[in-house]
């Protein structure tokens, strides 16, 4: 293995790459003469969330919305329309920004008309606007670029409906409504702090923190048509989000040491930076260092600044799973549901540390209460992945206590709401070889090993099943 470049080195990286992003924003964004001030627009806005914001460094989670149309409809029809063309043309719509129920865009760089016109508004129009409301992230208005931009659609009949909750990799996010009126039902952002689904009349702007996550609500009818800029700062190097990214692609790749020095980097950079705590914690936990991780949930708990319910939970979530008493970890879950009795994580968390402390305390996991609870967390799923998760979560309770048959239809409800997790189809494929369903168990296997080359524990798993069946080189002829 090659030795990984110095904190120092990374952080000159960093000012490297901030610079060339920079650059290239005004090349591809130029300032105009012709920009448009907002002033003779007279749009008022409103804050959909609040909080964070007041310092230097804390990331302002405030969801705003504009009032009125910022924009004409005919300047939205147009970028509609080039995109349209575009994607007509050849290249079509892009379904590879996000892996799951993919809304389908078309990059700004293919759509030079929509960039002069957005370049001008801007200028001109929203970087006023943006540093009016985020004055934190964006003291000086003329210190906004844009690092990347979309026109992104939705389409029912295609099933490209919604995107997954997610953050953005950039500073702020711009994000213009390009159509509504009756073109679509449900739709618009859902911030997860938010009081209220953010959907502006065409032409109006919603704006956010990148960092704050979110999601594109699903839309039950027609069609949707968005423009989002994701937008960073000419005075505004973001040493913490940098190394955020960094630590979390490190942890991914399973390099737990460096991912641990450069999240604490990122730590060290931005105290605030909430997801550095959770994604160190997750870390620790993997690490095997279960008191240290808590210290890092408590120090994101510890943050809870406005900074809203679900961050608040992710870490009661995480902390209750390092807790070495399941009662103890119950009790954690608990608090997550008294916090926020809507969110489906937080109810899959408490059956699961239900099931764990039945378990410690009758030897059994799956009574009326856990299934309940189980029933719960599965009626408050709003994504296909809360649904796919509690039912996951049901199945191990009750393979847990033996009940094979039921875990097996468990597993394959889960996968009926998401079949991209590996340990469910392992999960699946282990109850099939339980029921002497040798075949399909290997079939299973087969499926989970294809979503997750790497997993060690379900390759020896399979492995195991192969050789009982006759069947040694099943996985191997498969790589
Ligand atoms: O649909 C929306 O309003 C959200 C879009 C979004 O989050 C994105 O494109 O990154
Ligand atoms: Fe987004």
């Amino acid at each position: 293995a090659t030795t990984p470049p110095s904190l120092g080195a990374r952080r000159a990286a960093h000012v490297q790459a901030h610079a060339k992003q920079c650059q290239d924003a005004l090349a591809l964004y130029p300032p105009t003469e012709s920009a448009r001030a907002l002033g003779t627009t007279r749009v008022t806005t409103r804050a959909i969330a609040t909080g964070g914001g007041g310092g230097d460094r804390g990331v302002p989670v405030g969801v705003l919305s504009t009032n009125e149309p910022v924009f004409s409809r005919d300047a939205c029809e147009a970028v509609i329309a080039e995109a349209e063309a575009e994607a007509a043309a050849g290249g079509g719509w892009s379904t590879t920004r996000h892996s799951r129920h993919p809304a389908a865009d078309v990059s700004l760089e293919r759509l030079p008309r929509t960039r002069a016109w957005l370049s001008t508004e801007l200028h001109g129009c929203l970087a006023p606007l943006l540093s009016t409301w985020f004055p934190a992230l964006l003291p000086e208005p003329s210190a906004l670029r844009v690092l990347d931009g979309f026109v992104v659609r939705y389409l029912w009949e295609a099933g490209q409906i919604e995107l997954p909750t997610h953050r953005d990799g950039s500073l702020l996010t711009i994000n213009i409504a390009l159509n509504g009126d009756g073109a679509f039902d449900g739709g618009g952002t859902l911030v997860e702090h938010a009081a209220e689904r953010a959907v502006a009349q065409t032409g109006g702007v919603i704006a956010h923190a990148s960092a704050a996550r979110h999601a594109g609500a699903p839309i039950r009818r027609g069609v949707r048509y968005i423009l989002v800029a994701f937008c960073i700062s000419a005075a505004n190097v973001e040493h913490g989000r940098r190394f955020l990214e960094e630590g979390v692609a490190l942890a991914a790749a399973g390099r737990l040491g460096e991912a641990e020095a450069t999240l604490r980097a990122a730590i060290g950079d931005d105290p605030s930076l909430q997801a550095a705590h959770f994604n160190l914690g997750h870390v620790l936990r993997a690490k095997g260092q279960p008191s240290r991780a808590r210290a890092s949930y408590e120090a994101a708990l510890s943050l809870d600044g406005g900074l809203g319910a679900s961050r608040y939970q992710e870490a009661i979530i995480g902390l209750a799973s390092v807790l070495p008493r399941a009662a103890a970890a119950l009790a954690v879950a608990q608090r997550a549901v008294a916090a926020d009795g809507a969110s489906a994580e937080a109810r899959i968390a408490l059956a699961v540390h239900l099931s764990a402390a039945q378990r410690e305390r009758v030897g059994a996991a799956a009574g009326a209460e856990v299934l309940a609870a189980f029933d719960a967390a599965d009626e408050l799923a709003r994504t296909d992945e809360q649904r796919a998760d509690s039912r996951h979560q049901r199945a191990r309770a009750l393979f847990a206590d033996n009940l094979v048959a039921e875990s097996l239809s468990q597993f394959e409800l889960s996968l009926s709401a998401d079949a991209s997790v590996a340990q469910v189809h392992a999960g699946r494929a282990v109850c099939l070889f339980e029921l002497g369903r040798t075949d399909e168990s290997l079939a299973a296997f087969a499926k989970a090993l294809g979503l997750a080359p790497a997993d060690g524990e379900i390759r020896a798993q399979g492995e195991a099943v192969a050789a009982y069946a006759g069947k040694p080189a099943f996985f191997r002829s498969r790589q």
